[in-house]
Parts: C-alpha cells; structure tokens; sequence
C-alpha cells in the first residue's frame, strides 16, 4: 500500500502554475503576490513631525534662548509654514511635515503656552527630536515588498502606501468541489431519519476561502452513469477536482471506476493511513488532478490538510518550511500498521515548548470532535507505542 511519504511526494510531483492575473488591491489579501512593489515616494515622503507640541531652530535653544514667539499653527495636512526668525516657533502636530528652517519638536507636555509665548520647561532637549525623518525607512524606488510574498493585512498598508490600485498576484486553480452520496441533502432542508445534511464539502470550501481560493460545488447522487457525465463535464471546466465520498467499498461507491472511465489515470489508491485509508488520487491527460477523499468527515478534512493544502501552497509558489511539531502530553497506544493522525488539543508552554494532547473522538465520523481540537499528530506507522514528552509532526487546521 502507498505510504504516507509516498503520497505526499507524488502529489507534490503535480505541482502546477497557473500563471498571473491583475486583482483589485482591496481583495487581495489572502493572495501570493506576483510583482515587486516599489516606494513611488521616500518613506515617509517628507520629514514628518512625530509628537504634537512646537516646532524650534535647534541653534536658538542651543543659544540659551527658552521662550518662543508662536507665529503659527501646522496641522497634518497643511502645506508647511515658512518661519526665518529663529526666535519663533510653531505649534505642530503629529503627521505635519517639518518646515524647512525648523529642524527640532518639543511635545506639549514640556512646554508651558501662554499667549503667543511658549516656554520651554526642560533642560535637554536633542537636535532633530520628535522627527520621523524623510527617506528614513525605504528610498523612492526601493522594493518594499518582495514577489512571492502572501499578502497579510501588513503588506496591504503597503501597498496601499505606494499607491498601486491593482496587483499582479498568482493564478489560483479553478477548483469544484463535489461531494456525493444519495443520503445527502443541503443546510437549508430537513432531513428524513435516514439522511444527513451536505457538510464536508462546505467545510473543505471554507478552508480552500482561508487560502484565497474560490471553488464552485456541484453534488453527485450515487448513480453511475450520472457520476461518469458530471465528472466528464468538470474535467472540461475546472483544473482540480476535490471529491469527497463514494470511494470506499461500498455497492454505490462508483467514484474510481467512474474516474477511470472517464480518463483519469489513477497515481495512487489507498493509502497506509488512518483516518483516509481509501484516498484515491490521480490525473488526466489535460493535466487536471482529481483528489478523491474519503467521505468520512475526518477522513476528507485530514486529506485535505494533509495533502491538498501542501499541493496548493507549493503551486501559487508558497514555499512552507517551517514544518511544525508538538510534543505527546500522554503516552498513546496505536496498534494498526497505519500512520495515524491523531487529533490533539495543543497548548504552548510558559518555556515556548508545544504540547499535543489526544482528544481521539469516536472514530472518522465524528466530526463534532473536530471543533474541540486543533490538530492532527502524524503518529508513524512503524510503531504502536509513543511516549509522553516523544515530538511528532503537526498539522494544525485552526
Ligand atoms: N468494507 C469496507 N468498508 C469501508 C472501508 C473499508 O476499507 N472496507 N473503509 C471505511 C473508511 S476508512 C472510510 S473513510 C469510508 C469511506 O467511504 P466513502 O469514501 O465511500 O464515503 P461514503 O461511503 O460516501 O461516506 C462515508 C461516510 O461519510 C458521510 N459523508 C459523505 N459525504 C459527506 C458530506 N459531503 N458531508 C457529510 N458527510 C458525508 C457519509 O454519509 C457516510 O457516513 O468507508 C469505510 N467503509
Ligand atoms: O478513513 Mo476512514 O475515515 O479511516 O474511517
Ligand atoms: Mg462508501
């Protein structure tokens, strides 16, 4: 049977480039950023007054000179004023630009106004204080966002900064999503005793929205011939096909001789794991990839952490290195010859140490347990004893 290892590594050998597309600045958080972003302007773009209070010729105090004339207030957003005597002052608040003969700011909090006069009431103050000066953190035309990058809440700011309305970011695969089984029906309906609603594939498009990529869904009923035109029709529309149910056993689980029918060359079927056993993965001749998870629901959410993320990071050219493990809170017994992922509960520790506690559930239906965990332990398949305090891969889903 394939092993886990092997799974990953053949998947992995799928990667995929979409190429680049022009998204509103706006919405493209989320997304892989595919161009350098330049500064069209010194960051910040003037010197920029950095405490509310007065703005003095440094050489006046320097001078022994204490108390200002006030000739003048600057607001953020004025033009700046244009004082020559070095005996005046202005009032200046934070985000002003620093006129040019002025090269110092007191804060209010050390300067006593009355009238027109304001008097300075420390005795060190240093030259340039108070000042974020122009150019100081990126020069006009510097990159200040590298290619490759996802675009976090931080970079949008920048990129709003330099102006750019719209970026170039990478291509996502056109994804469907298609859970079948006749014993589903959708959120909005009641079910009859011997049915159950459609969740998976609304919890796989919830991680895939995560990832900034949209899918649509199509349902199959366990219908052969139905499986075979659906399937067929998707290949033509879609670059990745995200299957959940019918590919286990059962008298009506059709999904991988239909795939093959319909010309799908199976890369692997089953694999050396639990939850997942009857994952089914393959390709057609246009290059789309079909990941055909097990319907269980812990089962098609572990697949696609475990396997579908990975491809999808490595295909808008995110490269995750920074593999995480915990540590076992409790020794665990695992005796099938299956890699086991082992929902935990983690914690991080006052010394910075992660600790996995096992929270099993009842088995990979039990969806519910999913909401108190946050991750699944990769337990290798070689062994069934693992102790307390013994480190594994993790794979967290929250
Ligand atoms: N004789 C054997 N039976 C089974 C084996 C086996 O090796 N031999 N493997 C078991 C394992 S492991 C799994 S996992 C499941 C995989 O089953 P299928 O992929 O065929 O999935 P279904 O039979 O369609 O459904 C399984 C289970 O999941 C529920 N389900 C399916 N889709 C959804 C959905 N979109 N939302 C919520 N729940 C869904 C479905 O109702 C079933 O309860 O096979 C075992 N059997
Ligand atoms: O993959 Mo199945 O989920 O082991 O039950
Ligand atoms: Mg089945």
């Amino acid at each position: 049977m394939t092993t886990v290892e092997q799974a990953a590594y053949i998947i992995q050998n799928q990667i995929r480039d979409y190429g680049t597309e022009t998204v509103p600045f706006d919405r493209s958080a989320g997304r892989v950023l595919a161009e350098d972003i330049y500064a069209d302007r010194d960051m910040p773009p003037f010197n920029r007054v950095t405490m509310d209070g007065i703005a003095i010729s440094y050489s006046a105090f320097a001078d022994g000179l204490r108390s200002f004339h006030v000739s003048g207030i600057q607001a953020a957003g004025d033009k700046p004023l244009h004082i020559t005597d070095t005996s005046h002052c202005i009032e200046i608040m934070t985000g002003a630009v620093l006129p040019d003969t002025l090269d110092t700011v007191i804060r209010y909090e050390d300067v006593l106004i009355t009238g027109s006069d304001a008097e300075i009431i420390i005795d060190t103050v240093k030259q340039g204080q108070n000042i974020h000066a122009k150019g100081r953190d990126k020069r006009y035309g510097d990159v200040v966002v590298t290619s490759g990058q996802l675009i976090t809440p931080a970079i949008i700011s920048v990129i709003a900064s330099v102006g750019k309305t719209q970026v170039l970011v990478k291509k996502q695969p056109r994804v469907v999503i298609i859970p079948s089984g006749d014993e589903l029906v959708d959120v909005h309906e009641t079910p009859a005793p011997y049915q159950i609603r459609k969740s998976n594939n609304h919890t796989i498009n919830a991680v895939l929205q995560q990832h900034g990529c949209a899918a649509d869904m199509v349902h199959i009923a366990d219908d052969e011939a139905v499986t075979r035109t659906e399937i067929t029709r998707c290949l033509k529309s879609y670059d990745v096909i995200l299957l959940s149910g019918g590919v286990s056993m059962g008298k009506f689980d059709y999904i991988p001789q239909a795939l093959q029918q319909v010309g799908v060359a199976k890369l692997f079927y089953k694999v050396q794991q639990r939850p997942g056993k009857p994952f089914w993965f393959g390709v057609n001749d246009q290059g789309v990839l079909v990941f055909a998870f097990p319907g269980n629901p812990v089962a098609t959410f572990m697949c696609l952490h475990r396997y579908f993320l990975p491809w999808l990071n490595a295909t808008v050219g995110l490269d995750k290195k920074n593999e995480m493990y915990a540590a076992l809170s409790e020794d665990f017994y695992f005796e099938p010859d299956l890699q086991y992922f082992l929902q935990v509960k983690t914690t991080l520790t006052a010394d910075a140490r992660l600790i996995a506690s096992p929270l099993m559930g009842n088995g990979s239906g039990d969806f519910a347990n999913l909401a108190d965990t946050d991750a699944f332990l990769e337990l290798p398949a070689d062994r069934s004893e693992f102790e307390a305090g013994e480190v594994f891969r993790l794979w967290p889903f929250k």
